[in-house]
């Protein structure tokens, strides 16, 4: 069976040097391309790269998939950065090349996929709820893509069941004390040399507190992540969004 060709951007990156390793171990794929900041994207085309890791940083990530996408690379994206306006750009692209198919996962941790899930299964049972989100200090956005995710599918669950907002009587005297509002969940975010990437849901209500975590000790555990996404992707066409849609969280 023919190798899947596969090409890292971002290769020199925290995540990227991980993807690398990662792509040259596994026996059903082959490195073909490598590219740091200041390579010509024409590389990708030139080394046959079916599937392009992105993994670079929100200000570039646009511009590489663009690319990616018009040529029919699929992409297997981790960069964060992503709004709706940039979605809305993402599958205009994928309109135009119909069999391409992209990938953009929040967090290819299993585990914080799972948190995801069962912070938005959780959401409708709790008055109250804030996220902290907690990474290295080298880490170039905040709040995480993982705490907007996560804060986004809270409050679609909470609107669903038709919660309204959460109480708080605080008044706040400092800009920040009270975090960022994600659709109405505060999201707190802490940078700490020591850390990797860790999250905690807090979840309140009369005499009890529900908390879920996640911690990501080394960037090795987004490799399988990486690689199932690397796997499945040429075989959906079109915008994925999050690795929860490669996996059967059901079965
Ligand atoms: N989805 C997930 O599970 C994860 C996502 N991330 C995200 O992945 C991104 C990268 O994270 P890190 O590796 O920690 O950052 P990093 O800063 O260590 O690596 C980014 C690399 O991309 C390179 N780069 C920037 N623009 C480029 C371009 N146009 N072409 C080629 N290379 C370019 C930089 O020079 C740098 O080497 C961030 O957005 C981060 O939040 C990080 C960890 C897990
Ligand atoms: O920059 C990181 O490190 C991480 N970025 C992603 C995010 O912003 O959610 C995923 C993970 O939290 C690590």
């Amino acid at each position: 069976m023919s190798k899947l060709r596969v090409a890292v951007i971002g290769a020199r990156g925290r995540m990227g040097a991980e993807a690398v390793r990662a792509v040259s171990a596994a026996d059903d794929m082959e490195l073909v391309a490598a590219l740091g900041r200041g390579d010509p994207l024409t590389a990708l085309t030139d080394a046959g790269a079916e599937i392009a890791v992105e993994l670079t940083q929100p200000d570039s990530v646009m511009e590489n998939l663009e690319f990616c996408v018009r040529h029919g690379i699929h992409g297997v994206v981790g960069t964060t950065g992503w709004t709706d306006g940039r979605i809305a750009e993402l599958e205009g692209w994928l309109a135009a090349s119909p069999g391409t198919g992209v990938l953009v996962a929040p967090n290819f941790g299993i585990g914080a996929v799972l948190t995801m899930r069962f912070a938005q299964q959780a959401a409708r049972f709790f008055e109250s709820v804030e996220i902290v989100e907690l990474h290295h200090p080298g880490k170039a956005d905040a709040p995480s893509g993982t705490a907007v995710r996560t804060a986004r599918l809270i409050a679609g669950a909470r609107q669903a069941a038709g919660l309204g907002e959460q109480p708080d009587a605080t008044s706040t005297a400092l800009d920040g004390a009270r975090g960022a509002s994600v659709d109405g969940v505060p999201v707190h975010a802490v940078r700490l040399r020591g850390l990797v990437a860790h999250q905690e849901v807090l979840f309140g209500d009369e005499g009890e507190i529900f908390t879920l975590r996640h911690d990501s000790m080394n960037r090795g555990s987004f490799m399988p992540g990486v690689l199932l996404g690397v796997r499945r992707v040429g075989g959906v066409p079109g915008l994925t969004f999050g690795l929860e849609h490669f996996m059967d969280l059901d079965g």
